[in-house]
């Protein structure tokens, strides 16, 4: 029997787990739900974002579903209190470090997305980012000089051995797909992006069936609205993978519909929606759960070896939405509970 935390956190984070549980008991897979606090919940609970016990639970768990962190209240904390520091740390303690971000367009959702039908009805990609490191995990501060300014600094770097393991992942990942892997980097003007390049290339050499080629992120920003068909697999860094990816979910329709694995080296992993806790519509039942659901179903399948009924799932999210079912953000008046029976009733 599989043991799975919920870290539900703030926001629509609850909301939108609660009817991922559903969907998951519904299929009654002898799952056994623990549930911790986390983010500003756990900082209001228990003084600190991850709480000891939380982090246990994580690592007790087989896999982790997590909502969202994030709470304007607590924007002023000093930041090892803030809640987003819970999913950062989740993500460093237990080596998340490969984060798949899938974005594909949903028969019926041309309409919701924020390109032109034809070209929003070739979006099929993934993004590969890493997801342990760059300029989030790398030395900050905050100073006046002694001209009395106030100065900011946020170190981005990678090591090689860092930049190949995401680029396996690439590599293997483009093997599921179309054999072809695009790297994102910055690499004209960043030693960081540099060193991603060439090591990328060096990794290039034990996957001679994969095509790889080279963009730059302020391209690959413009050629995303411009042609997201073009894109099959992209590798890329902590930070241009967190900008492109939400990118690439308007593209598609809503960031309400975008599911996330991060996966650490074992295929144990945590699993979210790539939205966050949404102050603005949390508490008022509007939330799109399609994104925590999409992300139970890449939980069977990456972590608890059901891939069947992960295709159960997005086969029924498709229908729901194929019937025309449609949360606020996807231009419709369905509440959350709604869309998921929707879900349900393809279940
Ligand atoms: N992994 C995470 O936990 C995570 C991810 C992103 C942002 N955050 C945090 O969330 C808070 C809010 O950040 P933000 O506003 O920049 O991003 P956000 O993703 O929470 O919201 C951006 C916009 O998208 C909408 N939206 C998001 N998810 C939706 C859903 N499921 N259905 C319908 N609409 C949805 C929101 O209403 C909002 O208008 C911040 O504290 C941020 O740090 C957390
Ligand atoms: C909340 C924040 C730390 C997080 C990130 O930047 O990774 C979020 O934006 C995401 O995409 O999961
Ligand atoms: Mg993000």
């Amino acid at each position: 029997m599989a043991l799975i935390a919920l870290l539900a956190g703030d926001g629509i984070g609850p909301e939108v787990t609660a009817e991922a549980r559903r969907v998951l008991e519904v299929l009654d897979l002898g799952l056994t739900f623990e549930e911790a606090p986390v983010g500003g919940a756990a900082y209001r609970a228990a003084g600190h974002p991850l709480p000891p016990e939380t982090l246990d639970l994580a690592r007790r768990a087989d896999a982790i579903l997590f909502g969202a962190v994030g709470d304007p209240a607590f924007d002023m904390l000093e930041r090892a209190f803030r809640p987003e520091q819970a999913i950062l740390g989740l993500r460093k303690e237990l080596g998340l470090f490969a984060n798949l971000r899938p974005a594909r367009l949903f028969a019926g959702l041309e309409d919701a997305s924020a390109l032109k039908p034809e070209i929003a009805r070739r979006i099929d990609l993934v993004i590969v980012r890493e997801l342990t490191g760059d300029v989030y995990f790398g030395e900050k501060g905050r100073r006046t000089t002694t001209e009395g300014l106030r100065e900011g600094n946020d170190l981005m770097r990678y090591d090689e051995n860092e930049v190949a393991r995401i680029a396996r992942v690439g590599f293997e990942t483009a093997r599921t797909r179309r054999s072809i892997l695009l790297s994102v980097d910055k690499a004209n003007v960043l030693e960081t992006s540099q060193l991603w390049r060439d090591v990328v290339v060096e990794v290039s050499a034990g996957y001679p069936d994969v095509t790889l080629s080279h963009m730059y992120v302020d391209n690959a920003a413009m050629q995303m609205v411009r042609d997201p068909g073009q894109f099959d697999v992209i590798v890329t860094g902590n930070l241009f993978g967190d900008i492109l990816s939400d990118q690439a979910s308007m593209c598609a329709g809503s960031i309400g519909m975008l599911p996330s694995a991060a996966l650490d080296s074992a295929g144990k992993g945590l699993f979210e929606p790539i939205h966050g806790s949404a102050p603005d519509i949390a508490g008022q039942g509007k939330a799109n759960p399609c994104a925590a659901i999409l992300s139970a179903a890449m939980m069977l399948r990456h972590s608890l070896a059901m891939p069947e009924r992960a295709d159960r799932i997005e086969a029924a999210v498709a229908a729901a939405i194929a019937g025309g079912a449609r949360t606020g953000d996807l231009g419709g008046t369905l509440s959350t509970t709604a869309m998921a029976d929707a879900v349900l009733a393809g279940l």
